[in-house]
């Protein structure tokens, strides 16, 4: 495991032109290297944002060989407006034509399962199936960060913290939508390169407690969330104001 990189942009703005450009410069080395390549989403602002611009810009990649999964998604019915699944696909999926047998959504409260532990279990076997039993090669999982630390939907001392089940349904969230479906950390720490996306003052002071090597996953998860080879802070100025 190396260092964390940072890289901070001057607002918002660039960040997600930035973010989108490295992203679609690393799909396409990955297509070049195995054929596919594969993308954990996040929701967010600032998520959201980066899948607009590589809406705009999709590049070198072809989409059609890309996989598409979710970090987190909020137990909220598929038309909710809710669900990163559906912001997702408006910003970017739908704009740049990922193929429906390659977007692995996050199962929604209305798609037949009783409980979000239900359809944690089935996108634990979905994520299985696609990597032979393990976690599948993952090249970029992006994630956002809450302004207490949390990842997907991984929060701080909350039980997920310390689930080594792949994926969890998560309840009572400080954060609403209170109920929802997360990636856990073996998943996120399988990842190839975890892209930690920041923006704004109200994340600085998580931000420099995650990068100063003093806090644990279960105090400030965003300081658990490490790539396999590389993991990538990119942040605009006003998040990066405390470091
Ligand atoms: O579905 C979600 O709510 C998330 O995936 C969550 O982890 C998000 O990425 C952060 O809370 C940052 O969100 P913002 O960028 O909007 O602050």
């Amino acid at each position: 495991m190396s260092a964390p990189e940072v890289v901070v942009r001057p607002g918002a703005d660039e960040l997600a032109a930035t973010v989108a450009g490295e992203l679609v410069a690393r799909l396409a080395a990955a297509q070049a290297e195995h054929g596919t390549a594969s993308v954990v989403l996040t929701g967010g602002g600032i998520g959201t944002a980066v899948l607009r611009a590589v809406a705009a810009a999709p590049g070198e990649v072809d989409w059609t060989r890309v996989d598409v999964w979710w970090g987190d998604e909020r137990w909220v019915p598929a038309a909710d407006d809710d669900r990163n699944e559906k912001g997702a696909r408006a910003a970017m999926l739908d704009v740049v034509g990922v193929p429906a047998e390659r977007v692995h959504a996050i199962p929604a409260a209305d798609a037949g399962y009783a409980e979000p532990e239900d359809a944690a279990v089935a996108y634990a076997q979905e994520l299985a199936a696609a990597g032979d039993g393990a976690v599948p090669r993952i090249d970029v999982l992006l994630l956002g960060v809450g302004p207490e630390g949390h990842v997907a939907s991984i929060f701080p001392d909350s039980p997920a913290v310390a689930d080594d089940r792949t994926v969890v349904a998560v309840r009572d969230c400080p954060k609403p939508p209170p109920t929802r479906v997360s990636l856990g950390f073996p998943v996120i720490t399988a990842a190839e390169e975890v892209w930690l996306l920041v923006s704004g003052e109200g994340k600085a002071e998580a931000v420099a407690r995650a990068l100063s090597g003093r806090e644990t996953p279960a105090s400030l998860p965003a300081a658990g969330a490490v790539g396999r080879r590389a993991t990538r802070w990119m942040l605009d100025q006003d998040a990066a104001s405390q470091l």
